[in-house]
């Protein structure tokens, strides 16, 4: 295993993950960096990984990390989440199997039509702005992503997709191209976030381009400038993980002071989102919420229900967990489009097939169903290579258990972290051809997914009979989710954006279930541009921040050009 000490990282937190890659790409699957004092082992290796997660390993989870993720849902992080509970505990086991039914294939598609409904309101702004302006995409599908999550998960309208202010437009110029370039990119930046670039904003309060009106349903504070909270309260756990004394000063500082502010005013908001769910009553019998599950919750040694303050928190933990992630998912499929014009061909050219694309003869074609999402194959490797070159999650942090553990054949002290590093994982050129291309084609390999063995694990390696795996929209059950990628009779997976073993992501099929949807109406109707400075080669790397999940640094300004056919924005509002 080699040994850095990891100034590389401390000095570029932007590209920690890239950087990590990197490092596997020169050292191999596992090795051991040294960020100041603290020990950390990386792991890209697929077998490793393996290793790491079976059910009879599954290390446990970093305290240092979640802890501080437990800050943001509950005061101080006296009520640890879901997500930082070890899978020994039997509270993780209660709220993972309690709630894990809120997220089946069955009742996911049954929420179809609400993310139809939510993406038509999403599809309303654009047309209102009109081709010219650059809307911050990252930012609307942030919000998409929240809204989704409140109306499937706590039957509660948010309304933050309808808050959304675009900028004002720039002056009118005569005959302005609808060319990449500049114009109006500053503006997009600064409308979306009420004056502040997205990416900077921060909660409090403080607008960020929402309208405040009380929205109805659930406790008269939750309005829509919640998105602007939330995004406070994550900037400020990200200040105290690359920082652990802020927390200390959160008395003290004025920067400080306020982010704990902001951590308090989104506590707050679950508390009063809870009261409201609670104030509806029993939940029916029929009700498959994850608000309704979490209700049904009992305590085994009392057989009562969650106290209020551990449910608040697990409610703050699905929004934290959900509405970042599939936002940014979202936005870097259409970033990796929009550099790739001959891959977005290809999917308007199955969207056309489907009957679904606008098209001059076609201005109101049928309405998107269920069953497309997974005829949408090419659009389904798209939204699979885009999870795959930029994976939002930074992976999953572990530490050795109590006394040493052999990864690898190497013998790593007992309390050491390891960071399951999912970038690495995906994108190490050991186990990848030409990983750093967007190769949408890839997937149509029905192994794509495993790691063959041999070198760059090229088509038609070893282990010919795997299972395919290679479906672009795919649903599971939690416990087929729990068992992918940990099946010792298969080869090891490659390609875990939502990790894998007993604590892989409970929401993921509502994340691909809103993503597939979202951009097949969205692609359905627009084309997206980005300025010419972030269509060359470097702009990935240029836009990429690493901050509690990957996202486009300051927000993506995109053009959003209805295709020919649509109805302008004056005919859609008039
Ligand atoms: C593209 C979108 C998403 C990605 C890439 C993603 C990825 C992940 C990953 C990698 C983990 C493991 C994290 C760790 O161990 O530190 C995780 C866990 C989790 N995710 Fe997601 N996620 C997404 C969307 C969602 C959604 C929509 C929800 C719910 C609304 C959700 C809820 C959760 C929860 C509650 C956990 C903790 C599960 C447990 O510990 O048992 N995620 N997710």
């Amino acid at each position: 295993m080699g040994l850095l000490g990891c100034t590389e990282m401390m000095m570029d937190q932007d590209h920690i993950s890239q950087i990590f890659t990197q490092f596997a790409n020169q050292l191999g699957g596992i090795f051991f960096v040294r960020v100041l004092h603290v020990p950390m082992v990386i792991v890209a290796d697929p077998a490793l990984w393996q290793a790491a997660l079976a059910p009879g390993t599954d290390l446990p989870k970093a305290p240092t990390v979640y802890g501080t993720i437990d800050q943001m849902t509950s005061p101080g992080g006296r009520h640890p989440n879901l997500l930082g509970h070890g899978s020994h505990s039997g509270y993780w086991r209660l709220v993972r199997k309690g709630v894990a039914p809120a997220f089946s294939p069955r009742n996911i598609r049954a929420e179809f039509p609400h993310v139809l409904e939510l993406t038509e309101q999403l599809s309303e702004v654009l047309y209102r702005a009109g081709p010219q302006l650059y809307l911050d995409l990252d930012n609307l599908l942030q919000r998409e992503s929240l809204d989704v999550i409140a109306r499937i998960g706590f039957a509660q309208d948010f309304g933050a997709i309808k808050a959304y202010r675009p900028p004002q437009p720039p002056p009118p110029q005569p005959q302005q191209p609808l060319q990449p370039g500049t114009a109006g990119v500053a503006a997009a930046v600064a409308g979306s976030g009420g004056g502040a670039p997205p990416g900077r904003q921060r909660g409090s309060g403080r607008g960020g381009g929402d309208s405040t009106s009380g929205i109805g349903g659930g406790g008269g504070a939750i309005d829509a400038n919640i998105f602007a909270v939330m995004q406070g309260a994550g900037a400020e756990v990200v200040a105290r993980l690359s920082n652990p004394l802020r927390f200390l000063l959160r008395h003290i500082t004025a920067d400080a002071r306020r982010g704990e502010r902001d951590l308090r005013d989104m506590q707050g908001r679950m508390r009063l989102l809870l009261a409201g769910i609670q104030a509806r009553g029993p939940p029916a019998d029929t009700d498959t919420s994850i608000a309704a599950h979490l209700l049904r919750l009992r305590d085994p040694s009392t057989g009562k229900p969650l106290d209020d303050e551990r449910l608040a928190a697990e409610i703050g933990l699905f929004f934290f967990a959900g509405f970042e992630t599939t936002g940014h998912t979202m936005s870097w499929t259409l970033f990796l489009l929009a550099q790739h014009p001959e891959a977005e061909a290809k999917v308007c050219a199955e969207l056309d097939a489907l009957g679904l694309l606008v098209t001059p003869s076609r201005p109101h074609p049928r309405r998107l169903e269920y069953k497309d999402l997974s005829r949408l194959r090419y659009l389904g490797m798209v939204v699979k290579e885009a999870m795959r070159l930029v994976p939002v999650s930074g992976g999953t942090m572990r530490v050795s258990p109590d006394k040493p553990l052999v990864l690898g054949g190497h013998t790593i002290p007992a309390g050491v972290e390891i960071l399951l590093a999912v970038h690495g994982l995906m994108n190490c050129e050991h186990y990848w051809h030409r990983p750093s291309e967007f190769l949408p084609e890839r997937w149509e390999e029905p192994q794509a997914e495993y790691w063959l063995g041999g070198s760059s694990s090229k088509p038609g390696a070893a282990h010919g009979a795997c299972a395919s795996g290679a479906e672009g929209f795919e649903m599971l059950e939690d416990e087929e989710a729990l068992a992918a990628g940990l099946d010792a009779t298969r080869p090891p997976k490659r390609f875990l954006p939502f990790a894998a073993g007993l604590r892989n992501c409970i929401g993921q099929n509502l994340a691909k279930m809103n993503a597939h949807a979202t951009l097949a109406v969205l692609l359905s109707r627009f084309s997206f541009q980005l300025p010419a400075e972030l269509m060359g080669p470097g702009a990935l790397w240029d836009l990429h921040a690493n901050r509690l999940t990957m996202q486009p640094k300051d927000g993506l300004p995109m053009r959003c050009i209805p295709r020919p056919g649509s109805r302008s924005d004056e005919g859609r509002s008039a």
